[in-house]
């Protein structure tokens, strides 16, 4: 497995398993354990999917050592405060069953950020994190965030997949030295890119599947992905993306598709924002 250096010298798996809606804590148990038994070490939680219990519990069934693994969660929205970001970040530990985390995000750039950020500072410099970063900050979002910031972000999470590239982010994040992770990137099995007739013949090209062509082409832009199955022959599909390359002509080709479609929330609207502070 290749790693990324993020700009505080820790090494993060290019590529992890995320497991947003997996809810059933048989999916998730089997999920976990066909991914490690494929070599993946990398997971990606958050508060707000209510799994973190059933991951931390699914982790430490495994013979993996826990410094071999690298844990990612997430900073729900409702959390607003310093003293809640580390009362928040402690359960978030204490599920997981880990005495620290390798990267803990900011999900959503909604109220109360620069105070999260605060904190989440502390906890690092405490060394009960690895890795502090944020999800789902835009150009501006992150421009505000780095005006009271101490510590520049280590990671920005955020949608990204061959229908919605996010290249002038990307530029942006690359010149900060933050590293860009993508979220949904198969588009989340939503769109209609896993029927893209580009991806298609270069698929057929490489004998791979779609969705194997789409992991590659992020890992060559030098993104990390997180992509997500409950399915074992797809979680074992989705890590065997190391033993081929794209071309330059097809990673323009594939370039060329950008439909700057996003499928899911929108950073930028104030009412998503607004809306995500009750959820829980
Ligand atoms: N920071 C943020 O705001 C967000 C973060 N995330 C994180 O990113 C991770 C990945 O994003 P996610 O939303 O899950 O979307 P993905 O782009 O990973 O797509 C997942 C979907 O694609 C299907 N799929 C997986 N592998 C294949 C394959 N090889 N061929 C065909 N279909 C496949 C899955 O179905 P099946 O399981 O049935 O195989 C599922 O329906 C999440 O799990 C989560 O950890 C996600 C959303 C927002
Ligand atoms: O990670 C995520 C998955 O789903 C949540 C609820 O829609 C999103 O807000 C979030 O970004």
């Amino acid at each position: 497995m290749e790693n990324v250096t993020l700009n505080n010298g820790t090494k993060i798996p290019q590529l992890g398993l995320g497991v947003f809606l997996v809810e059933d804590k048989n999916d998730l148990r089997h999920s976990i354990e066909y991914a490690l038994a494929d070599g993946y070490r990398h997971f990606d939680t958050a508060a707000i999917y209510h799994n973190e219990a059933g991951v931390g519990e699914a982790l430490a069934a495994s013979d993996v050592k826990r410094s071999d693994l690298f844990i990612t969660s997430k900073l729900w929205d409702s959390v607003q405060t310093y003293d809640d970001t580390i009362t928040a970040f402690k359960a978030s530990l204490q599920r997981l069953q880990t005495d620290y985390l390798d990267l803990y995000l900011i999900h959503w750039p909604s109220a109360g950020y620069n105070e999260k950020w605060r904190a989440m500072e502390d906890l690092y410099n405490d060394g009960l994190i690895k890795a502090i970063g944020v999800s789902n900050f835009e150009q501006p979002q992150m421009d505000q965030l780095l005006t009271t910031a101490k510590i520049t972000p280590a990671v920005d999470q955020i949608e990204t997949h061959p229908y919605f590239q996010q290249t002038q982010l990307h530029e942006y994040l690359a010149n900060l030295g933050i590293a860009h992770e993508a979220w949904g990137p198969l588009g989340q099995g939503k769109g209609g890119v896993l029927k893209d007739p580009v991806l298609n013949e270069i698929a057929t090209a490489h004998n791979k599947s779609v969705a194997q062509v789409i992991l590659r082409w992020h890992i060559q832009r030098g993104i990390i992905v997180i992509p997500k199955s409950i399915h074992q022959a797809r979680v074992a599909e989705n890590i065997d993306v190391f033993d081929f390359e794209l071309t330059d002509a097809q990673m323009t080709a594939i370039a060329g598709i950008d439909k700057h479609q996003r499928g899911s929330e929108d950073p930028n609207d104030e009412a998503w924002l607004k809306r995500s502070l009750t959820m829980n």
